[in-house]
């Protein structure tokens, strides 16, 4: 098929029914076509409607799941009526939902990519809103059957408490939001938002026993498809950041402020607090 992309987003096709709609050259939101029904799994920061984009893949009724409540996963639901989320991410996701949180967002997407400044209207953008929106909770297990293409949840806490990845076990595709990428993984917002390491290290070790049913990763930022072999390596980074950190470089964004752990393809950017706590409670384990 055909795909239109336009200035803010990019459609690539990539086989079987399955679309990836690329949002300011950093959100991949999946677009996933069954026979009898369609699911977007992730609509970015929401800077233009991509309804229309989609429509011109599917007729099907659109599912619309969340990954996480963070504002480049979730704040584009404001354009559509119903969206699934995990419960522990929908007060993270109206925290985020303010002018102030957007202008600062856009402001860091258009530093790095001022070609778009024309294609955003930024006054419009400003004034949409997720709270009129109708939620529904997703949980650990709920399957989304979309006729011939079957998505499970995995709920992975870590990058944030209501983190979820879909897994088509049939077609071995693993949609894995932030918590698997070769991009950069932000651990360093407040302990309220981002859960302690200990538990992004239960999330990596539960997709590990998932392996055999994973070919293919698709996550939310970066490259893709990944290899599996992606999982084992955020495990060994973890360990090997309580080792060998001392000479990790600091970093500074919109929202926060860490350090820059690199190790193999993968970059985990920490703060010193949350890393001190990983530490003290690998110490107890011992
Ligand atoms: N509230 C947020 C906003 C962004 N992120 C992460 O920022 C990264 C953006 O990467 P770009 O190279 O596209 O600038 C990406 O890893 C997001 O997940 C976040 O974690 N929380």
């Amino acid at each position: 098929m055909k795909t239109r992309s336009t200035a803010v987003n990019q459609v690539i096709e990539l086989g079987n029914g399955n679309y990836c709609i690329r949002e300011a050259e950093s959100t991949n939101c999946y677009l996933l076509i069954g026979e009898k029904k369609a699911l977007i799994f992730d609509v970015g920061y929401g800077y233009e409607d991509i309804k229309p984009l989609i429509a011109e893949l599917t007729d099907l009724p659109l599912i619309v799941v969340n990954s996480h409540g963070d504002p480049d996963h979730a704040l584009g639901s404001c354009w559509f009526a119903e969206a699934y989320i995990h419960e522990l991410d929908l007060g993270k996701l109206f925290r985020n939902d303010t002018p102030e949180m957007k202008q600062k967002a856009l402001d860091y997407r258009l530093n790095k990519l001022p070609a778009l400044k024309p294609h955003i209207d930024r006054d419009m953008y400003l004034k949409t809103s997720v709270k009129g929106v109708n939620y529904r909770f997703v949980r650990e297990g709920e399957v989304f059957d979309l006729g011939g293409k079957v998505l499970e949840t995995i709920h992975l806490p870590g990058h944030s408490y209501g983190c979820i990845a879909l897994l088509d076990a049939k077609n071995k595709d693993l949609f894995s939001g932030d918590m698997v990428t070769k991009h950069n993984i932000w651990y360093f917002l407040p302990a309220d938002e981002q859960a302690p390491f200990r538990q992004a290290v239960s999330s990596y070790r539960k997709l590990q026993r998932r392996k055999a049913e994973i070919a293919r990763i698709y996550p939310a930022h970066g490259s893709f498809p990944i290899g599996v072999g992606i999982i084992d390596q955020l495990l060994d980074s973890l360990e090997d950041m309580k080792q060998n950190h001392a000479s990790d470089l600091y970093f500074e964004s919109f929202a926060g402020s860490g350090y820059q752990h690199y190790y193999k393809d993968t970059l985990i950017i920490y703060s010193k607090a949350r890393l001190e706590e990983f530490m003290e409670d690998s110490a107890h384990e011992d």
